[in-house]
């Protein structure tokens, strides 16, 4: 929790503004972050300045291992993050690749896992990924990308965590997460959480003990429009101390996941929190 403070008074403190022309708003923006998630402790970070809707970071992560691309079936997992940039942001509906309502298009799970090989059809990133850790191998390049920029031009957005990068040592599983942009205030509050769950679930699955996990930010901002409320009231409040993430320890692997698991399968224990805030969101 103190990490995330301290970046949010860095950004007021020494941010410069920065004029973004997709969402036509300025941001008050840093370059590089480094946050620290100590999973072997059940370090949670879970944001208790302000209600913090977990289930809903959670549901987006499933979302993304699922490979889902549209935002019906985020929905029907627990989430309404993605109704706007599918349905609300005229670059994309005027996009002749969006395929109707709720698309997403191709963006996050739906390439991660159907990357497009050059030479004719898909991988599997995650599969790959769950295979090898499983039997105890890493080959120094467990990577589960969300990038391609060759079909930036097909997706409502680009991705913004874009790789997470699995380690083994000895029995232990770590995980390097890196993010593009984020919308601190907003954006953050989520990605923290799903880091955590990421490493916790893939430690849970492939059978190991889950160590740290590392979250690399490159540009972190505060929109024009949030900035009152982050400096006068969320960065006024003292923090609780932090809240405890339960997965349920019936799911053992990758279909599993793809199949039954629900939000219900993760619960939060002692989370005391302040107000929420409704921070703007920009589309
Ligand atoms: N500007 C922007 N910021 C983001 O953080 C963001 C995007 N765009 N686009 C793609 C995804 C969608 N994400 C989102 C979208 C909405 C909320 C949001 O409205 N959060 C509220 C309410 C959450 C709820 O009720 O479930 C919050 O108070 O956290 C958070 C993350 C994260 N990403
Ligand atoms: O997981 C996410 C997804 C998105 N964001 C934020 C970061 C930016 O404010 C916008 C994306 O805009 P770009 O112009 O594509 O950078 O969404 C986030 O923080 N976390």
């Amino acid at each position: 929790m103190k990490q995330y403070l301290d970046l949010c008074q860095r950004i007021i403190n020494d941010g410069e503004w920065v004029n973004n022309e997709r969402t036509g708003k300025r941001c008050l923006t840093v370059i590089n972050a480094d946050l620290t998630y100590d999973v072997s402790k059940g370090e949670f970070p879970l944001v208790t300045t302000r209600k913090s809707y977990w289930k809903s970071a959670i549901a987006e992560i499933l979302g993304y291992l699922r490979g889902y691309d549209n935002a019906a079936d985020f929905r029907a997992l627990g989430t309404k993050t993605w109704d706007a940039n599918a349905n609300q942001n005229d670059v994309w509906l005027n996009n002749p690749y969006r395929k109707g309502e709720d698309d997403m298009g191709l963006c996050y799970g739906a390439i991660g896992r159907a990357f497009p090989k050059p030479d004719g059809g898909h991988i599997d990133l995650l599969q790959q990924i769950i295979d090898d850790l499983s039997r105890g191998v890493d080959n120094r390049g467990e990577i589960l990308t969300f990038y391609h920029p060759g079909a930036f031009h097909m997706a409502c957005l680009r991705p913004c965590m874009y790789s997470h990068h699995f380690s083994l040592l000895g029995d232990t599983l770590y995980l390097n997460s890196t993010q593009r942009s984020c919308d601190v205030p907003l954006g953050l509050n989520f990605n923290m959480v799903q880091v955590y769950v990421l490493l916790a679930l893939v430690a849970q699955i492939t059978g190991h003990k889950a160590g740290q996990a590392f979250h690399k930010i490159v540009n972190a901002h505060i929109y024009e429009d949030q900035l009152e409320l982050m400096r006068d009231v969320q960065l006024k409040r003292e923090p609780y101390p932090l809240p405890t993430l339960k997965i349920n320890p019936e799911i053992k692997s990758l279909k599993d996941i793809e199949t039954w698991v629900t939000l219900d399968d993760f619960t939060v224990e002692g989370y005391q929190c302040h107000e929420p805030i409704a921070y703007p969101f920009s589309v």
